[in-house]
């Protein structure tokens, strides 16, 4: 393989189902050619994997549906293939950089033990403010977004009742958390793990811009789900937080990029070593 092109797996977990989240990766992904190239493997459709040995940094996308359930075939290939990136970063000197993104974070962080995994009151959908924990003030993938910063988040289930034993032996942490909500005595549910250095994902959607939102609401039944759930004053202020620089738009243009930064910075280092 060639030393000077990265190569990005990335891992289409949307069950063939229309979503905004692959354009809005291949948009984040492309900002960083020429020195990256992609491919895409549908997961949950097709049950394609890659070959470890040919890509560098992989990014595990949201998908639809219950994280705790798959077809018995591609999910027991996904967690074998997420186990085999675990075991080479044991075992080599360039190591696999992975982002689980949404479902794939739930699915990830069921399969290490981390926590349980439980659906939600209601869905949680729309522009919001996600704190940083103690861990996340100072790891990578926050570096630049403010405390608390603003992400898209898109689902019905959530990521709670942290086994903290489980995170200590590991070494992973949690970075951050969904906001308080005082009227309500609910569980903070986990927004964003580091597994390992290697590690990290998120609940929300980093990858997701304004246009990408506007989009999805576009779809009629959508649009009035969602405005009857928030009510239309919470609405419209949800859709002029769209349109704020430091919003979304700072999510999108800081936390992937920083992912890969971390990622490319790392890889370049190591396989230089190598090749000296
Ligand atoms: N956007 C997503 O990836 C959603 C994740 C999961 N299917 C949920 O509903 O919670």
């Amino acid at each position: 393989m060639s030393n000077k092109i990265i190569k990005i797996a990335l891992l289409d977990m949307y069950k063939g189902e229309p979503n905004q989240g692959m354009r809005c990766i291949i948009d984040v992904v492309n900002r960083f050619s020429p020195v990256v190239s992609f491919e895409i493997f549908d997961v949950r459709v097709k049950c394609e994997l890659p070959d470890i040995k040919e890509f560098d940094i992989y990014i595990s996308t949201g998908g639809p549906g219950n994280p705790m359930i798959g077809d018995g075939n591609w999910d027991v290939k996904y967690y074998a293939f997420i186990d085999s990136l675990n075991k080479w970063n044991s075992e080599n000197e360039v190591k696999k950089h992975v982002l689980f993104i949404c479902h794939s974070f739930q699915m990830a962080c069921l399969h290490f033990g981390l926590a349980t995994v439980t659906r939600r009151n209601d869905t949680s959908f729309g522009v919001m403010t996600i704190h940083k924990t103690k861990e996340g003030l100072t790891d990578s993938l926050f570096e630049g977004l403010a405390d608390p910063f603003y992400a898209i988040d898109s689902r019905d289930y959530q990521v709670v009742q942290p086994k903290l034993s489980v995170f200590a032996k590991k070494g992973a942490k949690i970075i951050s958390l969904e906001k308080i909500r005082d009227h309500v005595q609910y569980e903070r549910a986990i927004m964003a793990v580091r597994f390992t250095d290697y590690f990290v994902g998120t609940q929300f959607h980093p990858e997701a811009d304004p246009i990408s939102f506007v989009s999805h609401l576009r779809n009629k039944q959508a649009k009035e789900k969602i405005r009857a759930m928030k009510g239309k004053r919470k609405f419209r202020n949800m859709l002029e937080d769209l349109l704020d620089d430091d919003k979304i738009y700072r999510t999108n243009e800081t936390l992937i990029p920083n992912f890969l930064r971390t990622a490319i910075n790392d890889l370049m280092k190591t396989k230089k070593m190598l090749s000296n």
